[in-house]
């Protein structure tokens, strides 16, 4: 069943949201937490290893409560159980949206067309332990009888983001194979990557959903010839393993039927590293750290399907995350990982939720009237503590911001631990209380300074403060909650696209790029160039001029 459409606008809690933005919107957090004592209680949810403080937003208990209406206005309750039952939601597909069933239990069991798919999950989770334990042990050797050190992941989009973050955001757990990953069609990377290794003790996994992506192939291409420079066509089949959904292409390019891992169309690509999409995980950190990571998104599954709204972790993120998108015109939102190992988690994000959410045709076909997804950028902290919160302290534009952090360090270097919590707090408190004229001035008559030189400086150094932020405050850095952690910002994305009534599992805006290099290649490859606008075609003239 298609899920219930809608137009958000139009809906009771839409506009009485819209009449509540303007009783508070120019409301100030710290007033509403020094009449309120109870605030941060109020504003907070308890899972697992996981702490949440959602207090030092724009809101109050009426916002909540109209925010949570709307969802429920928006029929949210029914689109998670199709979402979850394998209804076919990806309706311009035609498919189901079923990254769920991934990392559901053994006995769970998911239908698709009548036929229950968690079998077949298992099947190739038992093939994904099997490959990564011999490689890993080395019982699984490379043509000239030695054990792999290295292993390059060919993908990109979701074959490289999910893999390569995770890969990153595990270190701690990892053996010795040294995985690298190539994913631009840019030669110059896939030269970087090649040019330090040995081809008798690499494994190379081709990972493309659908095996006709050009980055990928070429890559794999460039790499397989410059593997059969010192091998015979007879090492592929120890050399190369491949993921994917198009099975008869695969063995186009030559790959052995045992290294050959499926995954199905009912995965999006960048929901995909649950599936063998994540053999460079498993291989990277074992398969049991692998599984840790599916039964931690599983655990967030079951708390997103069955909590109720007001104590569940993505509903809630996602409709603070409508309220200042959709009321105050917010446009983007940060996402600040107080860890080294999470630094690729925001450039993993950006995949997930803009090519999720960036849409601007409703579920009906029409244009939409408001504002639908939000730009994600991000660097861990402390690192962008030193380069770009200048902007979000002073700057004019409103950006809400995610900070999340570990109690307890991997490491157990406490000294350096307490330090880097001291300021992944103190960012979040100085963002809400911001500092006042009057507190400037006292600092600054502190100073010894002149009177003229205290009131020249003195609008610089106020800041505003009311600056929302979340706090996702989790015990440690496991393989378990890094997967609940991922799957939250999946459910997130889930639910802004019903409640904005949108599709957020297609990503028909990546195509006509796509189409127009091909069409390009042939006029840089060719005398003539065809028809272009004449931007393109100086520029297009101009490169084949200078290219020596
Ligand atoms: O895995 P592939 O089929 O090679 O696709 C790789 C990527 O291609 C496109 O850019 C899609 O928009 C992405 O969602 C996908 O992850």
């Amino acid at each position: 069943m298609p899920l219930q459409s809608h137009n958000p606008t139009a809906l009771n809690h839409w506009n009485a949201l819209k009449d509540h933005f303007e009783d508070i919107k120019d409301i100030e957090m710290k007033k509403l937490f020094a009449s309120d004592p109870g605030r941060a209680e109020e504003f907070s949810i308890k899972w697992e290893d996981f702490y949440v403080d959602y207090s030092k937003n724009r809101i109050t208990g009426k916002t909540l409560e109209l925010l949570l209406k709307l969802a429920e206005e928006a029929s949210l309750k029914d689109a998670i159980s199709k979402y979850f039952a394998g209804d076919k939601i990806n309706e311009t597909e035609g498919r189901a949206v079923l990254h769920t069933a991934l990392r559901a239990k053994k006995e769970a069991s998911i239908s698709i067309d009548g036929t229950n798919v968690v079998p077949e999950i298992y099947e190739v989770k038992q093939k994904i332990k099997a490959f990564s334990d011999a490689v890993i042990s080395g019982a699984k050797k490379g043509h000239t009888g030695k054990a792999f050190t290295d292993i390059v992941n060919i993908g990109i989009g979701g074959s490289d983001l999910g893999p390569a973050m995770v890969t990153e955001a595990l270190k701690f757990y990892k053996n010795h194979l040294h995985v690298h990953f190539v994913s631009n069609v840019d030669g110059d990377h896939v030269q970087e990557v090649i040019k330090n290794l040995n081809p008798e003790t690499t494994l190379f996994v081709i990972v493309s959903k659908t095996f006709t992506t050009q980055e990928t192939l070429s890559n794999a291409t460039t790499i397989r010839n410059w593997f059969l420079r010192s091998a015979d066509e007879k090492a592929i089949s120890s050399h190369f393993a491949a993921v994917s959904t198009n099975l008869p292409k695969i063995a186009e390019f030559g790959i052995d039927k045992e290294n050959v891992f499926p995954m199905w169309d009912w995965v999006g690509g960048r929901f995909s590293l649950w599936s063998a999409v994540g053999l460079s995980i498993s291989l990277a950190v074992g398969y049991d750290n692998f599984d840790r990571l599916l039964q931690g998104a599983n655990a967030m599954d079951e708390h997103f399907k069955n909590e109720d709204f007001d104590k569940n972790i993505p509903v809630i993120l996602a409709l603070l995350s409508i309220w200042y998108n959709n009321f105050f015109d917010a446009e983007s939102e940060a996402i600040i990982p107080y860890t080294q190992y999470l630094n690729r988690f925001s450039a993993y994000l950006q995949q997930g939720i803009m090519e999720s959410n960036g849409k601007s045709v409703d579920r009906n076909g029409h244009r939409v009237n408001y504002e639908t997804g939000t730009l994600i950028w991000g660097e861990p902290g402390t690192n962008s503590q030193h380069a770009f919160f200048q902007l979000i302290h002073q700057g004019t534009k409103l950006i809400p911001a995610d900070f999340i952090g570990f109690i307890n360090s991997l490491h157990g270097d406490r000294d350096h631990h307490n330090k880097l919590m001291a300021n992944f707090f103190a960012q979040t408190e100085a963002l809400l209380n911001g500092k006042t004229k009057a507190e400037v001035l006292e600092e600054l008559n502190a100073k010894d300074m002149d009177d003229a030189s205290i009131e020249k400086l003195l609008p610089y150094k106020v800041f505003e403060g009311n600056k929302p932020t979340n706090t996702i405050l989790i015990d440690r850095l496991t393989p378990n909650n890094l997967g609940a952690l991922i799957a939250l910002y999946e459910h997130k994305i889930f639910v802004q696209g019903v409640i904005w009534n949108i599709f957020s599992y297609d990503q028909w805006g990546v195509e006509l790029g796509k189409q127009l290099a091909n069409n390009i290649l042939v006029d840089i490859e060719s005398d003539e160039i065809a028809k272009h606008d004449s931007s393109t075609l100086n520029l297009l003239k101009f490169f084949k001029k200078n290219q020596k």
